[in-house]
């Protein structure tokens, strides 16, 4: 009997579905739950109220990483509430028995950046954590999404989570990618032609052989910004570059577990045939580098560009907004943002705080030095990848630049610690959020690929890293 061809969304959900039944929410069983300080608290608080344990703790995964300090990591937090969330962390994992990777450990860093370096992300799975840019896992090929902490209650005591099924979204992508073009510029191309709330409602797949043809560092930052247009999450099926990056690392299957979880991971691809809610296309060529002028991701420009002007938005809402946001940015409609000069420059977070994204800032840096009147901060996503920046020499390379390599934490990508951009300062980041303070109160936020980042911090200025490669 042939079976309906099935999406790769599909067959992972329904391989998970504990309990089916019309009317209600599927119960969905949860293969690797991760926690950090911000979003568990609550949780915690909740079983003890209820007097029950963890149900499985060794599929959760605990890392401080929003509330950390990224100098002199290892001395006593100094802001109040930043050490209570630290410190509540620590007693919530031992009370519970559940793993963690406190500062200091090699294996600490921010929680999206961890999981997939320590093979603790797989394909096949399902995998949730109390924060939205969860979707970063999916570029392993499983079914990866944030929760909100009543539902990290829900995980913890029962290894289950109650959701209604998504509807089913393709972004196809093909072409070749231009010189100074990566995968944050595809993403934020992305989320400007359809907008911050393009993909609300939906899972995306991204596929065609631009995607095929990146590293899953740069799969993870297109699925990690999902989110930023409205999507639940986002995946790319896996193929060699999964397995060859996921083959070895600590908790990676080995042997003959290996044999037998890879040759199911093969089978982890959207039948030929098989039914989307929505599909759209884009030309790998029609994308350049990009930045965004406003307050939520979805305004954003090829560097080139000019600001739209208030008549060239459609709709009237989206007027209001645009207006708002141009007050708060300090930018005129219709100006251009090539050349004007910045302030900060932020390399970092869970959209770019990977090796890979070091190894290019480092790459175009080599030999130059920042402006005087930028301040350039990197931010490694862990301590794995601070560990082997330095074992490259690329601390070498970036102190000569004049920038500065921190300890790894979420840092100026939210200013929860005292990294923060001043009030009315500019800052070229390589996060995934530009929203009205983001970055510290009054904080104004370019959202760029680390090249485009790279090339502000030589130049002091919004600048296309085309005429420099
Ligand atoms: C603090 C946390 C809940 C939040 C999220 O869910 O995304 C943060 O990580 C962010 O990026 O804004
Ligand atoms: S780096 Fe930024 S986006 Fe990522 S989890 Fe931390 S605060 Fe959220």
């Amino acid at each position: 009997m042939s079976q309906k061809p099935q999406t790769l969304f599909d067959k992972i959900w329904d391989s998970h579905v504990v309990k089916r039944q019309e009317g209600h929410p599927d119960v969905v069983f949860i293969d690797r739950h991760f926690i950090h300080e911000v979003t568990s608290p609550q949780a915690f608080n909740g079983l003890r109220q209820r007097g029950i344990p963890v149900f499985n703790p060794q599929r959760t995964t605990a890392v401080p990483d929003h509330n950390v300090p990224t100098k002199d990591q290892l001395l006593p937090i100094k802001d109040a509430l930043s050490r209570h969330q630290v410190d509540t962390l620590r007693k919530n994992c031992a009370d519970f028995g559940i793993e963690l990777y406190d500062l200091g450990h090699p294996y600490q860093g921010i929680v999206h950046i961890i999981g997939p370096e320590l093979g603790l992300t797989l394909p096949g799975m399902t995998i949730v954590c109390g924060d939205s840019h969860t979707s970063t896992h999916g570029a392993f090929g499983n079914i990866s999404f944030g929760i909100g902490t009543s539902e990290v209650e829900m995980v913890l005591s029962a290894q289950c989570i109650m959701q209604y099924k998504p509807k089913k979204m393709l972004i196809e992508i093909n072409g070749q990618l231009g010189k100074g073009v990566l995968s944050k510029d595809i993403i934020l191309y992305i989320i400007a032609k359809i907008s911050a709330g393009g993909a609300t409602g939906y899972f995306v797949e991204y596929a065609g052989d631009t995607i095929r043809n990146l590293s899953m560092e740069a799969r993870m930052t297109i699925c990690n910004m999902s989110i930023e247009m409205g999507a639940r999450g986002g995946m790319i099926a896996p193929d060699e570059t999964t397995f060859n990056y996921i083959k070895g690392r600590k908790f990676a299957p080995q042997g003959e577990e290996w044999e037998k979880q890879l040759a199911y991971w093969k089978t982890l691809k959207t039948d030929e045939g098989a039914e989307y809610d929505t599909v759209l296309r884009f030309n790998a060529e029609d994308i350049e580098p990009m930045i965004t002028y406003g307050t939520n991701p979805g305004m954003g420009i090829k560097v080139t560009d000019r600001i739209p002007t208030l008549a060239e938005l459609k709709d009237i809402a989206e007027q209001t907004s645009f207006k708002k946001s141009l007050e708060y940015m300090g930018l005129e409609a219709g100006a251009q943002l090539l050349g004007k000069p910045v302030d900060y420059v932020f390399i970092g977070s869970c959209t770019n705080a990977r090796i890979e994204d070091l190894r290019l800032v480092a790459d175009f840096v080599k030999g130059k030095r920042k402006a005087d009147n930028v301040e350039v901060w990197i931010i490694p996503g862990s301590n794995q990848v601070a560990t082997q920046a330095k074992a490259e020499g690329l601390d070498k390379i970036f102190a000569e630049a004049g920038f500065e390599l921190r300890d790894p934490g979420c840092s100026a990508c939210l200013g929860m610690n005292e990294d923060k951009v001043p009030a009315g300062k500019y800052c070229v980041s390589t996060s995934n959020r530009n929203f009205e303070g983001r970055q510290g109160p009054q904080s104004r936020t370019f959202l760029a690929s680390p090249l485009t980042a790279a090339v502000a911090a030589v130049t002091g200025k919004v600048t296309d890293i085309r005429e420099f490669v």
